[in-house]
């Protein structure tokens, strides 16, 4: 794919049709851990804009916890698990209601959507969220999308809303992500560090991946920082999706289009969602170490890894989980989803597929690891 110059990642942008739009905690909330109403009604009267020009708009929107540790009576975001799942079941209520207030000013309405990493991984789940959203877009309504903290696993968490607006963006086909933050743009490093520069145009994310210092947040209600916004825009580069980076309050000049904070130019086609999610955002539970000739098929591509050449198997997990697969030197080759729980694994090691069904039955006689479920990293 030819690289699109700046100017034409600017005007892809103006055009598209569904835009996902990924707003952060620190540009809704106070930090005092209360909603900040004048800037969440800014934010939608730009998006509201958009939406009454006929683009499909989807708002994956953080804040839950922001808002609901105020009104909780902490002074700070708190830090264990229980405390913030807590503040985010009272803070989203208080979120939604206020969406549907701000937007309902010009006569559109909002729908919820509660994800968890899962739900884009397990193809029912998948596929039930994709319906949702796209009836939803169909009925003229804009979604408002944030992960299920109350209930989210922490092992498989996102965390941040950055990586899942990625995928979201995926699920609905997006034509552009825009990811708004309270900086107003990408730097070369840290904006608090004297001399670091504005990014106006980032061509190949993968290269700005190495070259740009990042560090996580330093709001104070934020999470993720630009490490897990480059990765978002990464994802969506991967994907065939422009992005745009940029502060809450440019959302209207980014979605017209104008040069307002970074651009990361698409670098390859559409690529299938739940790959993205292994590749970026799965947190492996075990490794199954493979030899030589596994090890050569696996990197060659889309070879599915049979128990044959796996000789080890590390950590406890289940079917469906994510997992390394290293080769002997304990070098990783790829991430995949294993196919089985890792206690039925030693028993079925170095035999091939006609002992498996001999042996244990017809059960049995699939792939460690499904090539559709396998990346190479
Ligand atoms: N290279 C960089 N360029 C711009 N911002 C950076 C960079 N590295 C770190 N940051 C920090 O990332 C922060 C935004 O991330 P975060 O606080 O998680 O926002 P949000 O809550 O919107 O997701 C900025 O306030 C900035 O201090
Ligand atoms: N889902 C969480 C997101 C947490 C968070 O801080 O995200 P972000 O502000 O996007 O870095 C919430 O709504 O509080």
């Amino acid at each position: 794919m030819a690289q699109p110059t700046h100017e034409r990642v600017r005007r892809s942008i103006a055009q598209a049709q569904t835009i996902v739009i990924k707003v952060g905690s620190s540009s809704l909330t106070k930090p005092s851990g209360h909603l900040d109403p004048a800037k969440l009604d800014a934010l939608v009267a730009a998006l509201a804009c958009a939406r009454l020009q006929g683009a499909r708009i989807v708002l994956v929107s953080s804040g839950a916890i922001a808002a609901g540790f105020g009104p909780l009576g902490f002074e700070r975001r708190p830090a264990d698990i229980a405390t913030q799942q807590a503040c985010a079941s009272v803070g989203q209520g208080l979120l939604m209601a206020r969406y549907e207030v701000s937007f309902s000013r010009f006569g559109i309405r909002v729908g919820q959507i509660l994800i968890t990493a899962e739900d884009t991984i397990r193809a029912t789940q998948y596929h039930n969220a994709q319906r949702t959203l796209d009836r939803l877009l169909d009925l003229g309504v804009v979604p408002v999308v944030n992960e299920n903290d109350a209930l989210a696993n922490n092992e498989i968490r996102f965390g941040d809303n950055d990586r899942l607006s990625a995928l979201v963006a995926n699920i609905v086909r997006a034509d552009a992500l825009v990811l708004l933050t309270d900086v107003d743009a990408l730097y070369t490093a840290p904006p608090s560090q004297p001399g670091s520069k504005k990014i106006d145009f980032v061509p190949d994310v993968e290269r700005a991946l190495n070259e740009v210092k990042v560090a996580g947040s330093s709001s104070g209600v934020g999470t993720g920082g630009m490490v897990t916004k480059l990765e978002a825009a990464h994802m969506a580069a991967v994907s065939g999706i422009p992005a745009v980076l940029t502060c809450a309050a440019n959302a209207g000049p980014a979605l017209m289009g104008d040069p307002v904070g970074t651009a990361f130019a698409p670098i390859k086609r559409r690529g299938s969602s739940r790959r993205l999610w292994i590749k970026f955002a799965s947190h492996p539970r075990g490794v199954l170490v493979v030899d030589t000739g596994a090890a050569q098929a696996v990197r060659a591509g889309r070879a599915s890894l049979l128990s044959a050449g796996v000789l080890e198997v590390r950590g406890d997990f289940s079917a469906g989980d994510p997992i390394w697969i290293d080769d002997e030197s304990g070098k990783h080759i790829a991430k995949g989803l294993s196919g089985y729980d890792s206690e039925e694994i030693p028993r079925m090691l170095g035999r091939n597929t006609a002992q498996l069904r001999r042996f244990f039955g017809d059960e049995y006689a699939h792939p460690l690891v499904h090539r559709d479920n396998l990346v190479l990293v």
